[in-house]
């Protein structure tokens, strides 16, 4: 294969997240290491998204009324089409289930940890919150999950990076807050978790842990130099899931959850839907071969909406 010191250096766009950039060298160590390739190789661009602009994001406004679908990946994606840069490195909990036309989605890494973390400077667990408890968190699926478990926590709005998030626990704005065990491991900050919440008490969403890595169709240097690091059991986990949410036409904010994992020679799809406020949850699950992991996610998605009340996402 041709080395890209051969050539120009492989562009790897990212946001400028600290998760972000931790997402974005790990890919590029992942790269070096697979093909002998020294740091000229790659070369880092920060691609600044709508969702990571300050002034709309410090507002302590619901996500979904900023911008839903593609809120931090549309920059990213316009950039690969213009050749700006050669690979995107994104959360894959964060991207639409589609993509567009010209750009392929077809690299993951190995998945992290998938179960949410609870945080708090005072408390230990999600089950030694006091009633009444506050808690900081502004995914309407961690909220809606809440607030069918526990109906006397009282919810604020929580955002920013996890610095801002734990300054405002310390500032007693809230009791505790929930983040992705993954985000924090790869910020080399597990620690500041009091526990990972196990997914029979908190299922995740749909992809959470998983970093897919996006290219344009006709750039077959990026193609081969991917291939090489792709994880095939997350791609097989991610297929069921990402199925189930395009069937629910769902969203990172739609109080949706779906965590797929291997069991035997096959997989284990779990899936939820919820109502904002809690008040109810509809559940399934499917066991399939890996070959029919999208079939298996779309009928699952299929059941939970045939067994919704007519008014279930009337807020949407
Ligand atoms: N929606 C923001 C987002 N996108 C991905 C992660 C965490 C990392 C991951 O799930 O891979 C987070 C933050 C969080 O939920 O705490």
């Amino acid at each position: 294969m041709t080395k890209p010191s051969a050539q120009k250096p492989l562009k790897i766009g990212t946001r400028g997240s600290p998760l972000a950039l931790a997402q974005a060298f790990e890919t590029r160590s992942r790269l070096m290491e697979a093909h002998g390739l020294t740091e000229d190789c790659c070369e880092i661009v920060i691609i600044k998204t709508t969702g990571d602009d300050r002034a709309l994001i410090a507002a302590d406004r619901p996500l979904k009324e900023i911008g839903g679908k593609g809120l931090f990946t549309k920059e990213i994606e316009e950039a690969l089409l213009a050749g700006a840069i050669d690979i995107a490195v994104h959360s894959m909990k964060d991207m639409p289930v589609e993509q567009p036309a010209g750009l392929v989605l077809d690299c993951y890494l190995p998945r992290e940890d998938v179960r949410d973390a609870f945080v708090s400077p005072k408390v230990a667990s999600l089950a030694d919150l006091p009633d009444g408890a506050v808690v900081g968190s502004s995914s309407l699926r961690r909220r809606a999950q809440l607030a069918n478990r526990r109906p006397d926590l009282k919810l604020v709005e929580f955002r920013g990076n996890v610095q801002t998030r734990l300054k405002k626990l310390e500032d007693g704005v809230a009791t505790a807050t929930f983040l992705a065990m993954a985000g924090l491991n790869r910020l080399g900050m597990g620690y500041v978790a009091k526990g990972a919440i196990e997914v029979e008490e908190m299922l995740p969403a749909v992809a959470q842990g998983a970093i897919g890595i996006e290219r344009r169709e006709s750039c077959a240097r990026a193609g081969e130099l991917l291939a090489a690091i792709h994880d095939a059991p997350t791609a097989e986990r991610l297929t069921a899931e990402r199925a189930f949410l395009a069937t629910l036409d769902g969203s990172c904010e739609t109080p949706i959850a779906g965590l797929a994992v291997h069991e035997g020679a096959g997989l284990w799809l779990r899936g939820e839907i919820l109502r904002p406020d809690g008040s109810e949850v509809i559940r399934g699950e499917r066991r399939f071969a890996a070959a029919d992991a999208a079939e298996a996610g779309s009928d699952l998605a299929r059941e939970l909406l045939s067994q919704a009340p007519a008014d279930f996402f009337d807020w949407r």
